[in-house]
């Protein structure tokens, strides 16, 4: 579908702050939780209304809106997408949540699958996708793999940072998925990470650099 860089003060002011080579694994921790929130609250901006009726304060009948039947998955990819979960969970506390597990292999830049966890009912779902990092892409690709194959038929993805390189091939693979970000970078380098980046995501949330 498209690619959404969510230009909000806001998030272009905590995503500087994370650029920092100087920055402790407390901040970036928080930082990427508050980018998360921040993202799945313009990721969820089309969710439909219905309305409904309740007992006000004083007795009243009123009507009021709730959102329309909802069934939510967050997919966090591991390591890092962890970072995030917090963050998201904060503003859909009912979502149910699936893990995915993939590292990057550092020679091949394949992704290398270890874990899948999914809630039920995938196939009802909406499933937002969690990572800081879309790089060349192939991590994103093979989750955005396992989620059709357990029967999802919409996926929006959140990267706080995401490369050219990768958001091209993402959107090749899958074009009905919809990437929200902070930010394209400029490109990759030689090892396939983004620039100007925010160096391994990972390594920075769990203080493993
Ligand atoms: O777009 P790609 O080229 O696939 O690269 C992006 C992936 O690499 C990083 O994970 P990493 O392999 O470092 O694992 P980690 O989260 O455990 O640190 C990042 O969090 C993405 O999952
Ligand atoms: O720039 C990058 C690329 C892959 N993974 C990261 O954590 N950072
Ligand atoms: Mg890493």
């Amino acid at each position: 579908m498209a690619l959404h860089v969510i230009r909000h003060p806001l998030v272009q002011h905590k995503l500087g702050l994370m650029r920092d080579q100087a920055i402790s694994t407390k901040s970036f921790r928080e930082l990427a939780n508050e980018l998360g929130n921040l993202l799945t609250y313009e990721a969820t901006k089309d969710f439909e209304l219905e309305p409904t009726r309740m007992t006000s304060w004083n007795g009243d009948s009123i009507q009021v809106e709730r959102i329309k039947g909802k069934k939510v998955t967050v997919v966090p990819i591991l390591r890092a997408g962890i970072g995030m979960l917090d963050g998201v969970l904060n503003l859909i506390p009912s979502a149910k949540v699936s893990v995915v597990g993939l590292y990057r292999d550092e020679e091949t830049l394949e992704p290398v699958s270890y874990f899948e966890k999914f809630a039920g009912s995938m196939d009802e779902r909406l499933a937002l996708v969690l990572d800081p990092m879309l790089a060349t892409g192939g991590s994103m690709i093979a989750t955005l793999d396992l989620l059709k194959k357990e029967g999802c038929t919409r996926i929006r993805v959140l990267v706080l940072v995401a490369a050219p390189e990768g958001v091209a091939k993402v959107l090749d693979a899958h074009p009905d998925v919809d990437i929200y970000t902070a930010s394209q970078d400029d490109r990759l380098n030689e090892h396939g990470y983004i620039l100007p980046g925010l160096g391994d995501a990972g390594d920075k949330i769990f203080g493993t650099r």
